[in-house]
């Protein structure tokens, strides 16, 4: 049985190795010939017959960098083995599978998808919140159903020009979410960690306070242990029977269980939800909720999002081994 390592390449010996814990989708863009350059070595956990932990160890002193994506956590633990890494990629907007603070303790730098992902996301979070008031997907079910036919008109959406909308996280998904809805003639407020010079939209440093006053809250923020259940009781009775949510930040940013009640129990009006707390596990009575518009954390991913973070994920890598200044750091807050 063969039982090579196929990251063991001797013309590549002396190119700075980055690590990959687990295929990310940004290699299906980048390609083969991308991950096998000249520049880099390449190094892909899975391919190795190694046990994990024998495969780290080999190259414990060697690994200057680790590309990854929400599928394989960047700890603390993960880090103390690899004493050479210098430098984090994420292949994503959101970093809370990396920690961060033991990043930072060990003077390790992290990029992110900077705002390449801003355009898409906020296409999508605009697209939830269409559906959910003007009821598209439910429309359509009842029409494939010939419910139509059986039943008569479908009850009416709701118009989107008008509304109060809140956004939760106003950086580059959630401004662009902002410049898209007053397009559309929505009234724009946000909640973030801190107020925005250049916008003029209301801020409310007081999250339930944003909720009471809009028809629909946006979640575009990061999760991290402040904003983990942040969207809880307290702020979705805020919300009201009459209010909406989207979320395309991170499932755990609201507390789920409540959610799922206040949607069963006609709490709040609806919710167009990208993200879970337990994904691809989802809470069985969202399938049965027409009020419920479901999308499998994709909203920032595009062909075209992809080839951009592609590019950037190579710019942050080619900065960081000449000496230049990174592409997209997260900057410490
Ligand atoms: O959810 C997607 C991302 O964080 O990039």
């Amino acid at each position: 049985m063969e039982n090579k390592d196929h990251n063991q390449n001797h013309q590549s010996e002396d190119l700075p190795q980055v690590l990959l814990l687990k295929p990310t989708p940004v290699m299906a863009v980048l390609g083969e010939h991308q991950f096998s350059s000249n520049k880099y070595q390449f190094l892909k956990a899975w391919e190795s017959p190694l046990p994990l932990y024998q495969f780290l160890t080999k190259y414990a002193n060697s690994i200057q960098a680790i590309l990854c994506s929400g599928a394989a956590p960047v700890t603390d633990d993960l880090l103390q083995l690899l004493p050479s890494v210098r430098l984090v990629v994420a292949a994503s907007a959101g970093t809370n599978h990396i920690d961060l603070m033991a990043c930072c303790r060990r003077g390790i730098s992290v990029t992110n998808a900077g705002n390449v992902f801003s355009d898409d996301g906020a296409d999508a979070a605009v697209g939830l919140l269409f559906d959910i008031l003007r009821k598209i997907s439910a429309a359509d079910r009842y029409v494939r159903q010939g419910l139509w036919v059986k039943k008569g008109d479908y009850a009416l959406g709701s118009k989107l020009g008008g509304k109060r909308i809140g956004i939760v996280g106003l950086g580059g998904i959630g401004l662009q979410v902002a410049k898209r809805l007053e397009a559309f003639g929505c009234i724009i407020s946000y909640n973030s960690r801190k107020k925005k010079t250049f916008v003029s939209y209301p801020f409310y440093s007081n999250i339930c306070e944003l909720a009471a006053d809009s028809d629909a809250l946006i979640i575009c923020c990061a999760l991290t242990d402040q904003t983990r259940h942040m969207i809880n009781k307290e702020v979705l009775s805020a919300l009201g029977k009459e209010g909406f949510i989207v979320n395309i930040g991170r499932g755990a940013i609201i507390d789920e269980k409540e959610l799922v009640r206040c949607l069963v129990e006609g709490e709040i009006a609806g919710a167009g939800l990208d993200v879970f707390e337990k994904e691809p596990d989802i809470p069985k009575q969202l399938l049965e909720l027409e009020n419920v518009v479901l999308s499998p954390h994709k909203a920032v991913f595009t062909p075209e999002s992809f080839l951009a973070l592609s590019e950037l994920v190579v710019g942050n890598l080619e900065a960081f081994f000449s000496n230049l200044p990174l592409l997209s750091p997260v900057m410490d807050e």
